[in-house]
């Protein structure tokens, strides 16, 4: 700003008297953008970093948000005011402060923002994550956790997650006794694992048969986490939306939104021409949804188009976030052979001389499930969650916080605060078997998932497809890293995005294990 006014100065030296005027003039207005951008803001509102004229902290989000708001929140608190653009932002940053926006005011912050990429990717917000908070949200996250989610639901797809890790583990066997080299991509394992589970469980066929029409969908997922990590600066500074089209971003969305709705088009047309009179057990979410608008038995009827959202739903949320999680924890694993062990002789303890494990066998995994939940505190699939916006004005914790107040819960940081974990940042699964700490939504030292009304309801499909695919790799393999790394060498670094990844994919060495 100083050097700026200075050039202004020189400038006015050598000018005529009318241009002096003008330039008087944008100097004043320059000095009281300055102002008014830099001023504190009101006591009753939480502590705001400075912000720039326009873009307001926008530019203050860098590659990584979840670590760059971590540096402002240790500077300013857990509740923090940002703004992006015009939008004021309440970013939230310790369990207590969570705690109070996702429980005590749930209802009030149960909404969520109407960005662009909703409004273009999930069909106008005809879907559950992003549909406003209502009648119509109510119907639709119920009709996914009664049809899809429920405890008796995730049961009943036991044989799909048994069959799809059997074959994951047939593939990497064959694979691994065949060639000299058998170093595996396990990231992109991963992703078809979990594709091939939410395939089967949405649409009825694993869209991994070869067919070449069903090639792409695969990585539609990532591409959809990756474009949606792009912020439409319209949505913050509505006149600059224009922006997005310079560069190139809406064209993206619009591709992407073309290629999913095709594919989601055909599955349901497929569907509805399909003959065969499946029985409940049979039918996946698209018989389910389909059976549903035409019973008509809805309070707001259903039509293709909120068929059509529901579905994409649970692939978008389902497949990246499963996949990464799974991803983060073998990298762990890799990484401290000491844990790996011991995982590994208490699922080899359990299963003993079976040939195959099944899910009766994961019931007594408690080191498992504690290995899982360490991976979710340290890595969150989504250490952001998703944005919530408030409906009406509150105060939280003494501060005043206003009606279309964007709000984003930092659950990374909250997995790593040292008033909540000894060692926060070192990797110790024991920690979970000595306390009841679960990530089910109700401790908010824990909430990879979120938490209240708006809560992840796939919570129990996750663990189930995690479980068994973990135990199952490190029942029948032990593992290395490729040329004889070490663990601690492996490269953590994480891919921005609204889903965080490992940027680089892990690449690892199977060996078959015989007892
Ligand atoms: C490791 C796996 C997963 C993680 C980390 C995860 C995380 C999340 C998070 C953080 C939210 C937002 C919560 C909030 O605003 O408080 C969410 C919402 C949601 N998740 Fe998940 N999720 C996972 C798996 C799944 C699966 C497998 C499904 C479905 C099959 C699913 C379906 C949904 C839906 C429909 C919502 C929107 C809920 C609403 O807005 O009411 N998620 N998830």
């Amino acid at each position: 700003m100083v050097v700026l006014m200075k050039l202004i100065t020189k400038t006015l030296c050598l000018l005529h008297p009318f241009s002096f005027k003008y330039f008087l003039l944008v100097a004043i207005f320059l000095i009281l953008i300055y102002k008014w951008s830099f001023t504190s803001t009101p006591n009753s509102s939480p502590p705001s970093p400075r912000k720039l004229p326009v873009i307001g902290n926008l530019h203050q989000l860098g590659l990584y948000p979840h670590r760059s708001l971590r540096a402002l929140a240790q500077r300013h608190g857990s509740l923090m005011m940002l703004h992006f653009g015009s939008m004021p932002v309440l970013v939230v940053s310790s369990a207590e402060a969570a705690s109070e926006v996702m429980k005590t005011h749930d209802i009030t912050f149960s909404d969520r923002p109407k960005i662009t990429f909703f409004k273009k990717l999930l069909y106008d917000f005809k879907d559950v994550a992003s549909a406003p908070y209502g009648e119509y949200w109510r119907q639709v996250k119920s009709i996914c956790v009664l049809h899809l989610l429920s405890s008796k639901k995730v049961r009943s797809f036991r044989a799909v997650r048994e069959e799809e890790a059997k074959s994951m583990i047939n593939n990497i066997m064959k694979q691994s006794k065949s060639t000299t080299s058998s170093v595996f991509n396990l990231s992109d394992i991963f992703l078809t694992v979990t594709n091939d589970v939410i395939c089967r469980i949405t649409v009825g066929t694993k869209y991994n048969d070869g067919r070449e029409d069903r090639k792409m969908f695969k990585g539609l997922s990532v591409e959809f986490a990756e474009i949606m990590s792009h912020i439409n600066i319209g949505d913050y500074v509505p006149w600059l939306s224009w922006f997005s089209r310079l560069n190139g971003l809406d064209a993206k969305q619009d591709d992407l939104a073309k290629r999913y709705d095709d594919f989601l088009e055909t599955a349901v047309q497929e569907h509805m021409d399909g003959d065969h009179v499946k029985n409940e057990d049979e039918k996946d979410l698209v018989d389910v949804l389909l059976s549903l608008q035409k019973a008509n038995v809805l309070a707001i009827p259903i039509d293709l188009v909120c068929i059509k959202a529901i579905t994409l739903d649970v692939f978008t949320a389902g497949t990246d976030t499963i996949s990464t999680a799974l991803e983060w924890t073998m990298s762990e694993l890799l990484r401290h052979p000491r844990v790996m062990k011991k995982l590994q002789n208490e699922v080899r303890g359990i299963v003993g001389n079976k040939t195959d494990l099944t899910e009766d066998d994961l019931v007594g995994m408690h080191y498992l499930k504690a290995v899982i939940k360490e991976t979710l505190r340290l890595h969150p699939p989504l250490p952001l969650l998703l944005p919530r916006m408030s409906s009406q004005d509150v105060k939280i914790s003494g501060y005043d916080i206003k009606a279309n107040t964007q709000v984003i819960v930092n659950a990374w940081q909250i997995g790593r605060d040292p008033k909540s974990y000894n060692n926060p940042e070192e990797y110790e699964p024991e920690r979970f078997l000595s306390n009841d700490i679960d990530y089910k939504g109700t401790d908010y030292e824990l909430i990879p998932f979120g938490a209240g009304r708006r809560g992840c309801p796939g919570i129990q499909f996750a663990a189930a497809v995690k479980e068994i695919v973990l135990a199952s790799l490190v029942h029948k393999f032990d593992w290395a890293l490729p040329g004889g790394a070490r663990g601690e060498d492996l490269d953590m670094t994480e891919s921005p995005g609204g889903t965080v990844h490992k940027k680089y994919p892990l690449k690892v060495v199977a060996i078959p294990y015989s007892c």
